[in-house]
């Protein structure tokens, strides 16, 4: 039985309006402490929107929703930024500063702790750049410390922001499409740090991804969003691609259901 204390992200029934486009409706979710779920759904489902949701960057229309003990939806901008330090945000882009050291970046992550900015590495206290060096360890990158972001491959460099992130000490990791611009072997190994840290520290990982066999390996949960609605919540073991495919249905305006496939199929012909 799922203990409630293990609850460490809660949507009720969240709607998100932008202008006259619901990109979430009445979204119901709860997701817990040590969890790797990943969001899937067509592009527009509202799988970023509801990680913006989370971690308060967009405001909800209706619903309520909270995030390690805090009212996202209540909370005042000083208190939606101490919950953010608890937020590591992983991106489809890395968002590196390319002429900065791997080390530089990876200790950007820790910043939230101190109480001054600091310029350059040597700036930073010493158990700090320990950290930071721990932090690429644990990504098989401390060789590279001293090497500027912008020379390393998009698989390494995605791998440099999951540091960034561990050196911000997260309770909660938001990754939207941390493997899009990552070729398939790239892609496992991000797939696969991202799974051992939410194994090993008891992290919780929400992930969005448009790779269904990558949901399926990674996974310990696969929630599908469709036009803002959650139509698949279930653990990802035992879950084949079949189960998974009505995800990708479309609903057309009369009602029919087709597919991806044979929406794309019609409108090229
Ligand atoms: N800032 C915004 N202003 C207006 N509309 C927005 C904004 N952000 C998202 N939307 C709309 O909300 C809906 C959901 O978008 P969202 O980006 O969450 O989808 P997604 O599932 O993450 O898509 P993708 O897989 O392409 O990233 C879309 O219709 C989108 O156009």
């Amino acid at each position: 039985m799922i203990d409630r204390k293990d609850i460490v992200v809660s949507a009720h029934d969240v709607t998100k309006k932008f202008g006259s486009t619901t990109a979430l409706k009445n979204v119901n979710l709860d997701v817990h402490r040590g969890e790797m779920l990943v969001l899937l759904g067509l592009s527009g489902s509202g799988k970023s929107t509801l990680l913006r949701c989370i971690n308060g960057l967009h405001p909800i229309t209706s619903g309520n929703i909270t995030a390690l003990d805090t009212r996202v939806d209540l909370a005042s901008r000083k208190r939606k930024r101490e919950l953010r330090k608890n937020v590591g945000f992983i991106f489809q882009h890395f968002n590196l500063v390319g002429r900065l050291s791997c080390i530089e970046n990876v200790l950007v992550g820790g910043l939230g702790r101190l109480t001054i900015p600091r310029y350059g590495a040597v700036t930073y206290p010493k158990a700090m750049r320990a950290e930071a060096l721990r932090c690429l360890d644990r990504v098989g990158l401390v060789d590279f410390a001293e090497r500027r972001a912008d020379t390393l491959s998009g698989g390494q460099q995605q791998r440099v922001a999951i540091a960034r992130t561990l050196m911000q000490r997260p309770s909660i990791v938001l990754a939207d499409e941390p493997v899009a611009s990552l070729d398939p072997e790239n892609a496992g190994i991000v797939m696969d740090l991202l799974q051992r840290v939410c194994t090993e520290e008891k992290l919780t990982v929400v992930c969005t991804l448009h790779q269904v066999d990558l949901a399926l390996g990674w996974a310990h949960r696969l929630v599908g969003l469709r036009d803002g609605e959650v139509v698949l919540d279930r653990p990802a073991a035992g879950l084949s691609r079949e189960d998974i495919m009505p995800i990708y249905q479309r609903i057309a305006p009369a009602g029919d259901i087709r597919t991806m496939t044979e929406t794309t199929r019609a409108e090229s012909t």
